[in-house]
């Protein structure tokens, strides 16, 4: 596949919010409702986006091996009980560089500074870092009284007599409402971790339906599920200068979609490795992208993937509304 498979067709783009696989449950007895934003900030590869699928149950955020995968806020939405528990994925956080980086950060405390709790995730094995200290010593200036909870994830990779002593530390280092140890990706405490939070939101109405999982539009998701598989099977630093955009979407009369997204990248000699000899490496991923982009949305998709180069697409502000972050908060100075 190549950069002239896409056609100009630029059929309606669905803006719909995806809302389905929802598991939730009703209010129970005169209980109040309660609903409310729940932020996970952590280092890059912390497993936040681990956690929000768990918690959602569903696959709504993108995970992957390497760092700084997740660039916008992503909302997933689980329902407890009466309670709403809206959860913000954030971009990790890290000493920012690049204009792109600035806007990630920001994106990450702004979803921080809006929060009803906090959850600042960090990994078992790594323990007190100086980047989990730098976000703790932001946080105190934060203040507000919004509780702040420890998630000390990935307990599956250490012993279990490590983390009385590492709780211990953190809890010394910042005062945390509540610490619980858990893996994400086993599921292992998330189970206390979301009865807490239910029981600690706000008495509120419900923000969304109650069967709303995300409140991305499904052509934001398609784009980030792509991005996903490019950034699984390319090597090194070119993940982290492309991005993926949903230029248009058609709903077929036979019940299927057909989706067409172009990847850009920074440079020329980029464009070649996302292609593949014979265009093998883009087919793979299109493919890839296509098998979960049916899972997700129960029927067929037809995907067509074209790549483009711009050069400058990091400094590009429409690039940036595409995928949820402020061009502004990328000004030198403003993280
Ligand atoms: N062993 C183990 N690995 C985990 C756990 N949770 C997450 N991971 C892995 O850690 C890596 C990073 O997970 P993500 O959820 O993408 O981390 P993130 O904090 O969202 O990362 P950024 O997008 O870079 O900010 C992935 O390879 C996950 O499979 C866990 O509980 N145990």
């Amino acid at each position: 596949m190549t950069d002239e498979t896409a056609s100009d067709d630029t059929g309606p783009e669905d803006d719909t919010p995806a809302d389905i696989g929802a598991t939730s449950a009703a209010p129970q007895g005169d209980q109040p409702t309660r609903a409310g934003f729940v932020a996970l900030i952590g280092e890059p590869n912390a497993g936040k986006s681990t956690l929000l699928n768990q918690m959602v149950g569903a696959k709504v955020s993108i995970v992957t091996h390497k760092v700084q995968t997740t660039r916008a806020r992503i909302r997933g939405i689980a329902m407890h009980g009466p309670a709403q528990i809206v959860f913000v994925d954030t971009p990790g956080i890290f000493r920012p560089r690049r204009r792109l980086d600035r806007s990630m950060v920001a994106a990450a405390w702004g979803g921080a500074s809006d929060a009803d709790i906090v959850l600042v995730l960090i990994e078992a094995h790594r323990g007190l870092t100086d980047g989990t200290q730098a976000i703790l010593d932001q946080l105190v200036q934060l203040g507000r009284g919004t509780p702040v909870a420890l998630i000390i994830n990935k307990i599956d990779r250490v012993k279990a007599e490590e983390l009385l002593a590492l709780s211990q530390k953190l809890n010394e280092a910042y005062p945390f409402a509540e610490t619980f140890m858990i893996s994400a990706m086993k599921g292992h405490g998330c189970q206390q971790l979301r009865g807490w939070l239910a029981k600690t939101l706000p008495e509120s109405p419900w923000l969304y339906p109650e069967d709303q999982i995300a409140d991305l539009p499904m052509r934001m998701i398609a784009a980030e599920i792509t991005r996903e598989k490019l950034t699984l099977r390319l090597h090194e630093e070119i993940p982290y200068q492309l991005t993926v955009e949903t230029e248009g979407w058609e709903e077929k009369t036979d019940g299927s979609a057909r989706i067409e997204q172009v990847v850009y990248v920074a440079r020329q000699g980029h464009k070649g490795i996302v292609l593949g000899k014979g265009g093998e490496t883009i087919k793979a991923v299109g493919q890839a992208s296509r098998v979960e982009l049916e899972e997700f949305m129960g029927r067929r998709v037809h995907l067509f993937l074209q790549v483009r180069v711009r050069e400058n697409w990091e400094n590009e502000a429409e690039r940036y509304d595409e995928i949820g972050l402020n061009f502004r908060d990328g000004d030198e100075g403003r993280s």
